[in-house]
């Protein structure tokens, strides 16, 4: 698992490591690295690097610095080096001078805007994790100007550096070189980072605030049967979902249990007769009392809010097995908190709410910071929260949170959810972590909608078909 943390903890490291580090030399290690990505940019988007020109975008802390020593830097390629200083009088004086010496130029924001259209790749070096609020206007203004390629450094400035929120105008980087280790903004604002290159700068840090899944940690945990297994062995999951009106939600979250894993899948509900039509290989019953024995439930989509779906809700809950109550079972929850006195406290409980259903649960939407909103929401409720989002967040009780880069926004169609939600209860009846299946469902889920879109909108069905391949690219790559 990837990690990451936060600006303050970033900060830290870097004082304790500065501390014993010859003056400048942390800056010139981040300051070669980000030229030597910058070099890369222009040959890429160029074709060439000598006599191509780079305007930095300088800020007034050392954000700006990292810019002018690798402005500085490039200039050893004969790179034409324009600096643009926000605040001349409190640039950082060592990379200016360093600039100045290696033959590169220092602009007016006046002039600004004619040497960042003629660039052929623009630095921001505007702030970076010191960034407090939106972007001041004098550094928005320039943005209006830029068309060239965009390098971020260490951060895209006009981004909140913890959260990723983006509250007015922003940097968009085609490429984001950050330094030491990732910082939340890297997870939560793909979109705003562009391609993510880390340069080390010999920081040390343990614990992170926060965790990324890669794809091989989701193929190291994902169930895959072996000789000595059965359809019981993989666990047999529980979906109670959907009703006779609609259908369409059990169909959904029965079928991503059953394409999950090898595992049995058990559907109990009104909507027996579609479910079964549709998937043979689930044992379909009118009820989840006539059910039988499973290891875990998936509860919710298409049940209903009313009595007769709090009392399916009440029923699993009190079965012993880990739950994952999504979409109605998440209003029931908001609604009566007291259907949770059901459930035997050593219980794990997975809720799935997407912002609308977290404002019920919480009384307030997420807001800007998710991860902190998802953390709330898991100690309230004593249950894994997957915040639903362009990036999803998963936090756990006991403070663990990881963060899911998405694949575009393919997921945010009707159904989805349904999807996600039969994976979760698929890896929850294997037996995985609760906080990991929901993080690893959560990974698979946004594979197979960026699979199923392949570029152009999809639907629930088309993401649920994509989950076999998916699978297939995650756990068996040479195919
Ligand atoms: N410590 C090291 O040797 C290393 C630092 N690295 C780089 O340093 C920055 C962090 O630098 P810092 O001086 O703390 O602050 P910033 O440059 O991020 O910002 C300072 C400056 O920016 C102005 N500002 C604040 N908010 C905004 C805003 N919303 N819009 C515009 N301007 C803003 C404010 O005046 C501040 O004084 C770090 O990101 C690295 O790039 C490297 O890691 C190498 C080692
Ligand atoms: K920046």
């Amino acid at each position: 698992m990837q990690g990451i943390w936060t600006t303050e903890r970033i900060r830290a490291a870097e004082d304790r490591l500065l501390a014993v580090t010859p003056d400048g030399e942390l800056m010139r290690r981040a300051a070669f690295g980000l030229a030597v990505h910058a070099a890369e940019m222009l040959a890429e988007h160029t074709g060439s690097v000598s006599g191509r020109r780079v305007t930095l975008l300088v800020g007034s802390g050392n954000n700006g610095g990292d810019a002018l020593w690798a402005g500085a830097f490039l200039r050893r390629r004969n790179v034409a080096v324009s600096a643009i200083l926000l605040k001349p009088e409190r640039a950082h004086g060592a990379g200016l001078a360093a600039l100045k010496r290696s033959g590169g130029k220092v602009v007016s924001v006046e002039d600004g805007p004619q040497w960042i259209r003629r660039a052929d790749l623009v630095l921001d070096g505007i702030v970076g994790i010191s960034a407090r609020g939106p972007l001041r206007a004098d550094a928005a203004a320039l943005l209006e100007h830029v068309s060239s390629p965009v390098l971020a450094v260490d951060l895209p400035s006009g981004v909140d550096p913890d959260t990723g929120a983006v509250d007015g105008p922003a940097v968009v980087a085609d490429r984001t070189v950050t330094f030491g280790a990732l910082k939340p903004v890297h997870a939560l604002a793909p979109a705003s980072c562009g391609e993510i290159a880390l340069v080390d700068i010999g920081l040390s840090l343990s614990d992170p605030d926060l965790r990324r899944l890669d794809t091989a940690d989701v193929a190291a945990a994902w169930p895959v049967p072996g000789p000595g297994d059965d359809k019981y062995s993989q666990g047999v999951v529980g979906v109670a979902a959907g009703s006779a009106t609609y259908p369409g939600a059990a169909v959904l979250a029965a079928g991503a249990a059953a394409l999950a894993t090898s595992g049995l899948v058990r559907y109990a509900g009104h909507a027996a007769d579609v479910v079964r039509g549709r998937w043979p290989e689930v044992v379909a019953t009118g009820s989840v009392t006539d059910a039988g024995r499973v290891q875990a439930w998936v509860v919710g989509p298409g049940i209903g809010t009313g009595n007769e779906g709090r009392d399916v809700l009440r029923f699993v809950l009190g079965r012993g097995v880990p739950v994952c109550a999504d979409a109605d079972a998440t209003t029931i929850i908001a609604r009566s908190p007291d259907v949770l006195d059901a459930r035997d406290p050593d219980t794990p409980l997975v809720l799935t709410p997407h912002a609308g259903e977290f404002e019920r649960l919480m009384g307030s939407p997420p807001g800007a910071d998710r991860v902190a909103a998802a953390r709330s929401a898991a100690r309230k409720y004593d249950a894994v929260v997957l915040l639903k989002g362009h990036c999803t967040v998963v936090a756990a009780p006991d403070g663990r949170a990881l963060v899911n880069t998405p694949r575009g926004s393919w997921l945010a169609t009707a159904g989805s959810g349904d999807v996600l939600s039969g994976l979760v209860g698929a890896l929850l009846a294997a037996g995985l972590d609760p906080w990991l299946a929901a993080g690893a469902a959560a990974h698979v889920h946004s594979l197979a909608g960026s699979l199923a879109a392949d570029g152009a909108p999809t639907s629930a069905s088309g993401i649920l078909a994509a989950v076999p391949a998916a699978l297939r690219s995650l756990l068996s790559p040479a195919s």
